[in-house]
């Protein structure tokens, strides 16, 4: 059932109950793909849905009795939003398409579409019995992603910014309990650790430009998951937070091991940690979901990495999760390393170079041949140094 979000601004998206990898993403709550109606002189529909959702957008445009459509604006032209624009301009091929340079390129390279199109930039207005305003967010996730604004109603289109990955029969943030709501701010941060930290600088540009353009916000609608319009103030603080490496005062010990010796030492990372009173969560990275322990790195300010040595490198599951952690760019944390080996011991150098390349605060590393034996002092010293420093700053 489609849902009125302003007078005249209808939620017409649709619901995927039972994702559960979404690009190798964990989406343990499925996910919604939201596209927005906005009737006034003109009908306007802004994004679509994955490929394959086409019917429950159709269903309550049918429902909505919308037999014309005057624009569609393209956020975003990735696949879980744009994958039904073909099938709209299908429906509607009256339609013209809206969005910037980088959005009608991108159509018509992954999607061969090339169609009808006004081309935006940041600060145009399109008026439609309504005035819609244009963002570009570029990075934010893609280089073609934009905001649409709705001036009158002061609604947020923000395409991907502000959402997560969380499929509800409740469309808005007051439907749901503080418990609940507990559980999706876990699934935005998820979302921004995973989607968005490597853009923190265009984040931070772009929270900057919404204050800049004085812009009223009554209601954030993005692109999956909930829709803001109790907890806007909330959700933008995290935004700012998450965007400026602000985390909390705790270590993510993140490891693997074949024999169980690198396991065996974790216990003595820990005691130190807990010497220094600080909080910590551990992971063994070969049964953890990286979408999980990458939330926990964005979160935390710390993070310990332990690793054997395979065949002079990282063990596997700990070579995986740094490449993917890497690519994303998080910063401002304090680091360490340990890890076993049996004669050559590269794994631990490995580890310090992926921290030193993401300039993190490296505190310390610690190798042991095979047990750790004698190395107890050393590995507690780790612990406690890294939440000594964790502490001081
Ligand atoms: C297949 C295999 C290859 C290994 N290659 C190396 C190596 O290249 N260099 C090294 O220092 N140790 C190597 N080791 C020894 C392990 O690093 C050592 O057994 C270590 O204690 C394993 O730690 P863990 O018990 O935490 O898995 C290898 C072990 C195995 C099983």
């Amino acid at each position: 059932m489609y849902v009125e979000i302003k007078p005249g601004i209808y939620w017409v998206g649709a619901v995927d109950w039972n994702i559960r990898n979404f690009h190798g993403y964990i989406t343990r709550f499925g996910t919604t793909y939201n596209a927005y109606l906005i009737r006034a002189e003109k009908t306007v529909l802004v994004d679509t849905v994955k490929a394959g959702f086409e019917n429950q957008l159709f269903e309550k445009l049918d429902a909505l009795g919308v037999d014309n459509l005057d624009y569609l604006v393209v956020n975003h032209i990735e696949m879980d939003h744009a994958g039904s624009v073909k099938a709209v301009i299908e429906r509607y091929p009256e339609v013209k398409i809206v969005t910037n340079v980088r959005g009608k390129n991108g159509l018509k390279e992954a999607y061969g579409i090339e169609h009808d199109t006004i081309v935006v930039k940041t600060g145009d207005k399109l008026e439609v019995g309504k005035t819609l305003t244009f963002i570009e967010t570029p990075l934010v996730h893609w280089p073609d992603s934009m905001a649409t604004y709705v001036v009158e109603d002061k609604v947020l289109l923000p395409n991907d910014a502000f959402g997560e990955h969380y499929a509800s029969a409740g469309r808005f943030d007051d439907e749901f309990s503080d418990e609940e709501m507990g559980v999706i701010f876990r699934e935005c941060a998820k979302y921004y650790a995973n989607i968005v930290l490597l853009y923190s600088k265009q984040v931070s540009k772009v929270l900057g430009s919404i204050e800049s353009m004085g812009l009223e916000i009554d209601v954030i609608a993005p692109s999956h998951g909930i829709i803001w319009r109790k907890r806007i103030p909330e959700i933008v603080e995290k935004y700012r937070g998450w965007s400026s490496g602000e985390a909390e005062e705790r270590v993510v010990i993140a490891y693997d091991s074949m024999w169980n010796h690198t396991e065996k030492a974790v216990k003595e990372v820990v005691s130190g940690i807990e010497e220094a009173g600080v909080d910590y969560i551990i992971y063994r990275l070969s049964v953890s979901d990286f979408t999980e322990v990458m939330t926990d790195v964005m979160l935390s300010r710390g993070l310990i990495v332990g690793s054997p040595t395979l065949n002079r490198e990282l063990f596997p599951s700990v070579a995986s999760f740094l490449t993917y952690m890497k690519g994303l760019k998080p910063f401002n944390k304090v680091a360490g390393a340990f890890g076993s080996y049996g004669w050559s011991g590269e794994a631990v150098g490995k580890i310090v170079n992926v921290f030193n390349e993401l300039k993190f605060d490296v505190v310390g590393s610690v190798r042991f041949k095979f047990s750790h034996d004698g190395a107890e002092n050393d590995l507690r010293e780790l612990g406690r140094a890294v939440a000594e420093r964790i502490k001081e700053s």
